[in-house]
């Protein structure tokens, strides 16, 4: 990544993403439970930003409103980090030197993590937390991202880490939140789905590959739909929740404290 080159006041639409390709459901044993283990960690760059509609776009967005409401001498904290991905586009796009946290229970997520931030670090303080998010601490922030990620917590301990989040934040405190949901309309849910495969089609995904992914993902990621989702956050303490994109069944929103 050539750091020189970019001028942050550019829209930052690179992120920095590892090349090994997804190829983990074309083979091997299957069915079994997906798990964010060290084979999915390998390719999990490949196989997010192929799988998740508009990745790139609502990684640029929450760059964005994450810089307009960061407060000096709070933190920023990226709940379900992953490989880093979103704090190295962060990093990169931030004026002024900042506190940047990542929560991940993945250790393997967080190695890559760690390699993906070497020079992000000559830049902004970076800490790295390898534990389940509910058992974090989000005081002192003023902005938290969470991206595809509540969706594969029991739905008891969501409403806890969001309340969680919320008493955290400073006044003025942003989240950011992007999910999987689910239609409330069978016949839209249908629809959706088959747009949704469509889209894993044209990104180069195998009718097997993206069955046996659904079958992977079943019981482990449990969408919501958007009105439970946009409750949930108001149940949190939240007092103005906006939606900001969506296609296909993948949406984002703000929520102000
Ligand atoms: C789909 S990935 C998130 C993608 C990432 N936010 C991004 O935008 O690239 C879900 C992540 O949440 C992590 N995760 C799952 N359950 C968690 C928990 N209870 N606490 C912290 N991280 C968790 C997984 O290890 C995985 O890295
Ligand atoms: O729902 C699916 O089929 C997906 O592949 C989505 C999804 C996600 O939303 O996190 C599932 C697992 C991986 O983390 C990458 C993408």
């Amino acid at each position: 990544m050539n750091y020189d080159k970019l001028d942050p006041e550019l829209y930052p639409t690179k992120l920095y993403l590892s090349p090994e390709k997804d190829k983990l459901f074309e083979k091997g044993v299957w069915p079994k439970p997906f798990a964010f283990n060290q084979d999915v960690v390998n390719v999990f760059d490949n196989m997010i930003s192929r799988s998740v509609p508009l990745y790139q776009e609502v990684l640029t967005c929450a760059a964005h409103w994450a810089r307009e409401y960061y407060q000096p001498g709070t933190r920023i904290i990226d709940v379900g980090c992953s490989t880093g991905t979103f704090l190295e586009l962060l990093g990169r796009f931030l004026k002024q030197n900042a506190t940047l946290v990542g929560i991940d229970n993945s250790q393997p997520m967080l190695e890559k993590a760690e390699q993906k931030l070497v020079q992000i670090k000559q830049i902004h303080q970076i800490e790295f937390i390898c534990d389940k998010a509910e058992n974090c601490s989000f005081e002192n922030s003023s902005v938290v991202v969470i991206n595809y990620t509540l969706q594969f917590l029991p739905l008891q301990v969501r409403q806890l880490l969001l309340r969680t989040i919320y008493e955290g934040l400073v006044p003025g405190g942003l989240l950011f939140v992007s999910e999987k949901v689910k239609s409330p309309y069978p016949q839209f849910q249908e629809t959706i789905t088959r747009h949704y495969e469509a889209f894993k089609a044209h990104n180069g995904y195998a009718r097997t590959e993206i069955e046996r992914k659904k079958e992977a993902l079943e019981n482990v990621l449990v969408p919501l739909t958007e009105a439970q989702q946009v409750q949930m956050l108001y149940d949190s303490g939240f007092n103005q929740v906006d939606s900001l994109i969506k296609l296909h069944n993948f949406i984002s929103w703000v929520a102000l404290k």
